[in-house]
C-alpha cells in the first residue's frame, strides 16, 4: 500500500484524491493533508478521511511514502526539502520553482544522498517521452507557445498592468525566456520549466491571451540533431481552477498508477 500525503488541496490535489478514493489508483491511500487554507483541507478530508496536518513539518514526519506538492511554486522548496530529509519521495506539480537552478541542484543532490526520488509529471503537455530521447542528440531550439482564455491568465495580467476585461481580441502578452515567464505567470506556465528541464535548454516562451478560446492550448516545438518534434495539446480546463488543465492532474494520476506497474511503456 502506497501511503500519500498531499500539500495543496485545490483542483489537482482534490482530483488525485478522488481517483484514489474511487479505486482508479489501486493499492494507494491518502493519509495526510495540508493546505494553508484549512477549509480546503477539511473539505478534501471529507472525501478521503485523511489526517489534517497543521503544517508541512507535521505532514512529512507521518508514516507515508510519497508527498504530492500541488500548492504553488513558493511551496516547493520547503515541501521537497523536508519530504526528502524525512525519507519520503516527492511529486512536484509546481515545477516552475525549479527554474531556480540552485534549488534544482540542491534538491537533486538531496534526493541522491537520501536515496529518494523526485517525480516531475509531464503535466499539461505531451511529447516528453520523445523529447527526452531527442535530448540525447544536440538540441538546437525549444519553443513553447501557450494560448489560454483571458480568465485563466487574469491574475498575472493584472500584475503586469493589463486590464483583462478590456481584452477583446487575441493578444501576445509575453515573449521571452522561461525564467521571466514563470516569474510573471507562476500559475500558468510550469510546463515551460518541465520542457526546459527535459531538454536542458532554455525554452523560448510565447503566451497569448485569447478571449474567444475555451481550451488551454500548448504548442511545443523541439528541434534536435536527431529530429524535430511538434506537439499541440488542447486541454479542457478545470472548472474549479480554469488556469489549470485537467491533463495536468490526469498526468499525475497516471504517474502514480505507473509506479506500481510491472511494465513501463514509453521512454
Ligand atoms: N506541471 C504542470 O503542468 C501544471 C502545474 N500546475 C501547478 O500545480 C499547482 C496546483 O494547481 P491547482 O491545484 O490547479 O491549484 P489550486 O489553486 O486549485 O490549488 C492550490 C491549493 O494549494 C494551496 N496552497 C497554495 N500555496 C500553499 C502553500 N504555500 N502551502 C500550503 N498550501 C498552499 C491553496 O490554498 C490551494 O488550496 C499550482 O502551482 C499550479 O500552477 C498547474 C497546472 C499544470
Ligand atoms: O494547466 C496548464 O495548462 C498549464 C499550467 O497551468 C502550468 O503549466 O502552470
Amino acid at each position: 500500500m502506497l501511503k500519500i500525503g498531499i500539500v495543496g488541496c485545490g483542483a489537482i490535489g482534490t482530483f488525485i484524491s478522488k481517483k484514489v478514493a474511487d479505486g482508479t489508483i489501486k493499492n494507494t491511500k491518502i493519509v495526510a493533508l495540508y493546505d494553508r487554507n484549512i477549509e480546503k483541507a477539511i473539505s478534501l478530508s471529507n472525501i478521503v478521511k485523511a489526517k489534517i496536518c497543521r503544517d508541512v513539518d507535521e505532514l512529512v514526519r507521518g508514516d507515508l511514502d510519497l508527498v504530492i506538492e500541488s500548492a504553488s511554486v513558493h511551496a516547493v522548496e520547503e515541501v521537497a526539502e523536508k519530504s526528502l530529509k524525512n525519507g519520503k519521495d516527492v511529486l512536484i506539480m509546481s515545477v516552475g520553482a525549479l527554474a531556480d537552478k540552485e534549488l534544482f541542484l540542491k534538491l537533486k543532490k538531496l534526493a541522491k544522498s537520501e536515496n529518494r526520488k523526485i517525480y516531475l509529471p509531464s503535466g499539461a503537455i505531451g511529447g516528453l517521452d520523445a523529447i527526452k530521447a531527442l535530448k540525447l542528440g544536440e538540441i538546437k531550439e525549444v519553443v513553447l507557445k501557450t494560448t489560454k482564455p483571458v480568465c485563466a491568465l487574469k491574475d498575472a495580467l493584472k500584475n503586469l498592468g493589463y486590464e483583462p476585461e478590456k481584452i477583446k481580441e487575441e493578444v501576445m502578452v509575453y515573449e521571452g525566456d522561461v525564467f521571466e515567464a514563470i516569474k510573471n505567470f507562476p500559475a500558468n506556465i510550469n510546463v515551460a520549466v518541465v520542457l526546459s528541464i527535459a531538454t536542458e535548454y532554455s525554452a523560448k516562451v510565447v503566451i497569448v491571451a485569447d478571449p474567444k478560446i475555451k481550451l488551454n492550448r500548448h504548442e511545443i516545438f523541439v528541434k534536435s540533431s536527431i529530429g524535430t518534434l511538434k506537439v499541440c495539446v488542447e486541454n479542457v480546463p478545470f472548472e474549479e481552477n480554469p488556469k489549470t488543465s485537467a491533463l495536468a492532474a490526469y498526468s499525475a494520476v497516471r504517474l502514480i498508477m505507473d509506479l506500481a506497474e510491472p511494465i513501463k511503456v514509453g521512454t
